[in-house]
């Protein structure tokens, strides 16, 4: 059985990890799937470049609104769909041939199951290979959750596995759930033609995930365009494929060319039978890590999708930038920390966040501060003929620190930027307010005025 220092199971961000500190290990990179993993292949990336494509659609549609004639005469879907996917494609075979390549790692490709603590065997397209090494990096990711409703009913679905790369943009689209995946995706579609309608269980969209006032703001500004079904379960499925029928539980039918189920990702330890390696599993089927993200087992970490509390592929790089580093020096072991996680949610209105909701501090018992500011109060949100967006932001009242950072509108995920040094730092909001300059009369004044309006609080009086 082929033996290796270090076995890597997952090339996705698992691959990000190797670099020329490991030249001297002879390493192992298993994957079931393209190099690139779901972020490259299925996520992060083509979502972003079709939503960047949907923007430009969008744009085209509101120029009337700075008095500029313009006409959007079509999309060309086919010719979106190969930019962007001719790119990644190519780049996911780059990265596998590089990497076959480089002298001291052998590529397994195959779905890869543990057999016992530190072996696993591959199913390669020539049969079965086991093998095995003295330590492990798990980093196999997460797959796409689809509730019985629709995997029973035996007609066809998507997921955000295979939708953007369908041949034709659905002309009627129905996606079930209504957090990121679903709210990015509602809005590429819909951009690009489809007539989209979300069903969510919650009574709001990304209403698990967001501060109260954006998803409430988001949810109002999207409602014109989106048939939303709030508050309600999908029932049953019936039809045939392309023609769906879909029940809700309050009686009402629905049809559909096109069902998106965007319900939540779950953790792939069962694929991998983690259990074997003797690696535990958390109640919802994430790998359990300490601080320095190794497993229950002796010799096995791991990162990224597989294990993390936020399924985010810049907290993923971080955590592979750990696990190197402690594979490297065991004796320095560094800690993944998670209190200033952003995220962005790429759709229109743009959204973006770091820290704390309103909701979670005040269920926290916190003593805080809050203030909003309106892209439609400083010069740059006049220049975009901006109405909605807005910045939050929280402070403890106490010690005058930030808390966290909500951002709504045109290039939110850029404005969040100054709140997670503010927040990464333990900056005061004060401080962040006055100490940097504000580029006049740019959109980050935005999130200047919003932490300029804090009340000042008891920090500041004393
Ligand atoms: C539609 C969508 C949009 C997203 N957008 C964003 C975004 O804008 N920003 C952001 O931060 N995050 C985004 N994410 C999340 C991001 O994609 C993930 O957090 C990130 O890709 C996780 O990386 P990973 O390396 O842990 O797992 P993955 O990238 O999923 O890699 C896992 C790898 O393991 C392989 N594998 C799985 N099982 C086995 C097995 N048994 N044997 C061998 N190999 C196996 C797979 O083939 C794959 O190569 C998005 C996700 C989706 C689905
Ligand atoms: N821009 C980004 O950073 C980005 C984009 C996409 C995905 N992601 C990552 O991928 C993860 C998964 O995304 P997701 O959108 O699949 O999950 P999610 O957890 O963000 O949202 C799932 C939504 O589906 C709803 N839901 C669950 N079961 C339902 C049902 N049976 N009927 C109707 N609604 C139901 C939930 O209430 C929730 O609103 C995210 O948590 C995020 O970490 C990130």
């Amino acid at each position: 059985m082929p033996r290796h220092d270090l076995i890597i199971v997952g090339a996705g961000t698992g691959n990000a990890l190797i670099d020329d500190r490991f030249d001297d290990l002879d390493i192992a990179l298993v994957s079931a799937g393209p190099f690139g993993g779901t972020c490259l292949n299925a996520g992060c990336i083509p979502s972003k470049m079709l939503a960047a494509t949907a923007d430009v659609a969008d744009s085209v549609r509101a120029a009337g609104r700075h008095d500029v004639d313009a006409e959007l005469r079509g999309v060309r879907w086919r010719d979106v769909r190969s930019r962007v996917f001719d790119r990644l494609d190519a780049f996911a075979e780059e990265g596998e041939k590089g990497r076959r390549e480089s002298g001291n790692t052998t590529v397994y490709r195959g779905e890869a199951r543990f057999t016992g603590p530190r072996r696993l065997t591959v199913e390669t397209d020539d049969g079965p290979v086991p093998i095995e090494a003295d330590r492990f990096v798990i980093a196999v990711g997460g797959r796409p959750v689809v509730p019985p409703v629709v995997a029973d009913s035996g007609l066809p679905y998507e997921t955000s596995d295979t939708v953007m790369r369908l041949d034709e943009v659905p002309g009627r689209l129905v996606v079930l759930g209504g957090g990121y995946i679903a709210a990015e995706l509602a809005h590429v579609f819909h951009s690009l033609g489809s007539r989209v309608t979300v069903i969510e269980q919650a009574d709001l969209l990304l209403a698990q995930q967001q501060d109260e006032l954006v998803s409430r703001t988001f949810t109002d500004a999207v409602r014109d365009q989106w048939d939303l079904r709030l508050g309600r379960e999908l029932t049953e499925v019936s039809g045939e494929p392309g023609d769906l029928r879909l029940t809700l539980d309050d009686g009402a039918e629905l049809t559909a060319e096109t069902l998106l189920v965007a319900v939540g990702r779950q953790p792939n330890s069962d694929r991998l039978d983690v259990a074997a390696a003797g690696v535990g599993v958390d109640d919802d089927g994430r790998v359990t890590v300490d601080g320095q993200l190794r497993t229950t087992a002796d010799g096995v970490w791991a990162l990224g999708d597989i294990s993390t509390r936020v399924p985010l592929k810049h907290v993923a790089n971080r955590e592979a930038e750990i696990v190197a580093h402690n594979l490297l020096h065991p004796d320095e072991p560094r800690t993944m920390g998670y209190d200033a996680v952003p995220s962005a949610v790429f759709t229109r209105p743009q959204i973006a966040q770091v820290g704390l909701t309103e909701q979670e501090a005040r269920d926290q018992g916190m003593d805080y501060a809050v203030a909003v500011h309106r892209y439609a109060d400083v010069a740059y949100g006049w220049a975009l003929e901006e109405t909605e967006g807005f910045c939050k932001v929280l402070a403890d009242r106490r010690t005058g620190r930030l808390l966290g950072g909500h951002v709504l509108g045109p290039q939110a995920a850029t404005l969040v930027q100054p709140l997670v040094i503010g927040l990464t730092t333990g900056m005061t909001a004060r401080d962040l307010a006055e100490q940097p300059l504000w580029i006049h009369p740019a959109l980050t004044e935005v999130v200047e005025n919003a932490l300029r309006g804090l009340d000042p609080g008891a920090a500041d009086q004393e």
